[in-house]
């Protein structure tokens, strides 16, 4: 390929900042490397995943030849149009509301003072982007010793594929091309225009008016941080409950803040028809057999994922895919070609960048290192915390009640409110809790859920103790910090223990009590 066949990426604006991020994550000069005769693994997609894959085997240094291949912006959907930006557009956020509640904590500032900057809020995203951008930059893996190509990748036959004119051969492949925002079939959607993830971050003015479709996490995540930012948003559900995958007495609190922050939140919606009026896009809706319709600057799709399977060829390598459940993998992470694996969100539920990043670490090692099999990782055994990152964020890890129940396994849960957490009360945030499933009869956690400001931070003491199998015994003897909200924790742990004093090691020690 030359420089003239590679295709130009333009993030827009086209400002100093996405200048710098495409400089480093799809170079406008950048010429693919001549294919060596024959590559250990040849990478599809440069996103977490991917990344993870190519640097883990390349930086292994035992001489791998490694081809990583990407078609956009080299670092995937987690920095250019998904956690990055979203993080720090939220951060920003986060400042109106501790503005909002600061006469509550004895701080007057006169609401009609908040002035956001929208478009600088935009800018310090991309700046932080851009300057986050070197780590998955073409140049960096080019220095780890992996052949970086840019371009469009496609199997060509049972052990080649193809990019740029070039044809890379391979031992193994691993598809990591991610996803992309499900496309909705509302009438006249097409027409009226839309954002989804891969625009609403290019935004240098703040829809006044926004309607925002979904209520899981992208949903929720954005329409609180644009209500903040100061504007007003509409929030489509198509389930009864925002967040329906949660916990639902923490979905119950995300959904109270929201609505008490302004958010007209609609549920069980569905979308007839969009419309373009003078005014701006007019959306006609249902909501428990109510019809009415609402008029927006901008609509933003979070409505779930499509898996990027289009235009691989797989069928010609015999891998097997669903439309909507992506490439077909077992618990090895391989598809139903044994040579060629997959990691990420193309093939998993677990849609997160942390995910993506551990099924690639299981992928380096059933592809490289397990002759014959032998020793290989398995997807199951992985403990998975997630965070959603609305204020109050809402953390899991493990299972929820339900899915216990499914699988026949007896749960006892323990509730600790922030209501009796001091240094939460001292914040002003009680109404979030703490909840801790164990095996009924054992100390040992099998899922824990938190709802407060700084859950996910607070969630990995849990997970920490999940996979090294401390149980909440354990837990119980590690000193906390005084005042912490993660005092929470101890306090569900010496609640566990509490329940194992039976009525004569109570006698006991009452008697003992007397003797001293
Ligand atoms: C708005 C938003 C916020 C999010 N926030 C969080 C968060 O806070 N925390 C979290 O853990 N997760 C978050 N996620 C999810 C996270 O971004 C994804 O789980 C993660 O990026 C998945 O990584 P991946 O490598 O599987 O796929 P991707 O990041 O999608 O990367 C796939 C790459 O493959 C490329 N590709 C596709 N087809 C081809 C082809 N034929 N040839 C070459 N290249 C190809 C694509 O261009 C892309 O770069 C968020 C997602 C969104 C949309
Ligand atoms: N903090 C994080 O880790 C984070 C943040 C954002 C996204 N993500 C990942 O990205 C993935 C995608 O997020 P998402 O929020 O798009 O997906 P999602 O599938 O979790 O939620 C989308 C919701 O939209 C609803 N919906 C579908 N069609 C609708 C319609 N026509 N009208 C109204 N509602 C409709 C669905 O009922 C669903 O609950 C998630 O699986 C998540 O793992 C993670």
């Amino acid at each position: 390929m030359t420089n003239s066949d590679l295709e130009r990426v333009t993030v827009r604006p086209t400002d100093e900042y996405n200048q710098k991020l495409v400089s480093y994550v799809h170079p406008p000069n950048w010429v693919n490397p001549q294919p060596a005769d024959v590559y250990d693994l040849v990478v599809i997609g440069a996103g977490t995943a991917g990344l993870v894959v190519a640097a883990g085997a390349a930086g292994l240094d035992l001489g791998l030849k490694v081809a990583l291949i990407e078609k956009h912006l080299m670092g995937g959907d987690c920095l250019n149009v998904g956690c990055v930006p979203s993080k720090t557009i939220i951060r920003s956020a986060r400042v109106v509301g501790e503005i909002w509640d600061a006469k509550d904590l004895g701080v007057n500032i006169p609401q009609h003072n908040i002035d956001v900057d929208f478009p600088k809020v935009m800018a310090r995203m991309r700046r932080i982007r851009a300057d986050i951008s070197p780590n998955d930059s073409a140049e960096r893996f080019q220095k780890l010793g992996v052949d970086v190509f840019l371009g469009s990748g496609r199997f060509a036959s049972k052990n080649t594929v193809e990019v740029g004119g070039k044809t890379l051969r391979f031992k193994k492949a691993v598809i990591a091309t991610g996803a992309r925002a499900a496309q909705l079939s509302i009438p006249g959607i097409e027409k009226a225009g839309y954002l989804t993830n891969e625009t609403v971050f290019s935004l240098i003015q703040r829809p006044e008016r926004l309607a925002v479709i979904g209520g899981g996490p992208i949903g929720c995540e954005l329409a609180q941080a644009f209500r903040r930012l100061g504007s007003e948003v509409v929030l489509f559900h198509s389930g009864s409950h925002l967040l329906n995958k949660e916990d639902a007495e923490a979905a119950e609190i995300l959904q109270k803040v929201l609505i008490r922050e302004g958010i007209r939140v609609v549920l069980n919606s569905k979308l007839e028809e969009v419309v373009t009026v003078t005014e701006g896009k007019r959306l006609y809706f249902s909501s428990n057999s109510h019809r009415d319709s609402v008029t927006v600057d901008e609509i933003l799709v979070g409505a779930g994922r499509s898996p990027n399977v289009e235009n691989l060829n797989l069928e010609a390598v015999g891998v097997e895919y669903d439309k909507h459940q992506g490439v077909k993998v077992n618990d090895y992470l391989q598809t139903t070609n044994p040579k060629i694996y997959a990691a990420g969100d193309i093939c998993m539920n677990w849609k997160f960048t942390h995910a993506a990043d551990a099924a690639a670490r299981i992928v380096i090692k059933n592809t490289l290192f397990s002759p014959f099999g032998i020793g290989r990782s398995k997807l199951s055994s992985l403990v998975m915390p997630w965070v959603t990152y609305t204020d109050p964020e809402i953390a899991h890890v493990g299972m929820y009640e339900h899915e216990a129940q499914k699988l026949g396994i007896e749960v006892t849960t323990i509730k600790i409110p922030f209501s009796s957490v001091d240094r939460a009360i001292a914040d002003g945030e009680e109404s979030g809790f703490l909840k801790i499933h164990h095996k009924k009869g054992s100390d040992e956690i099998i899922g824990a859920t938190i709802v407060s400001s700084h859950a996910g931070e607070m969630i990995s003491e849990v997970t920490t103790a999940m996979v090294n199998k401390l149980g909440l015994s354990k837990l119980s003897s590690v000193i906390h910090p005084y005042p912490t909200q993660a005092e929470a924790i101890k306090k569900a742990a010496d609640a566990y223990r509490r329940t194992l004093l039976t009525s004569n090691t109570k006698k006991l020690l009452g008697f003992l009590t007397k003797l001293s």
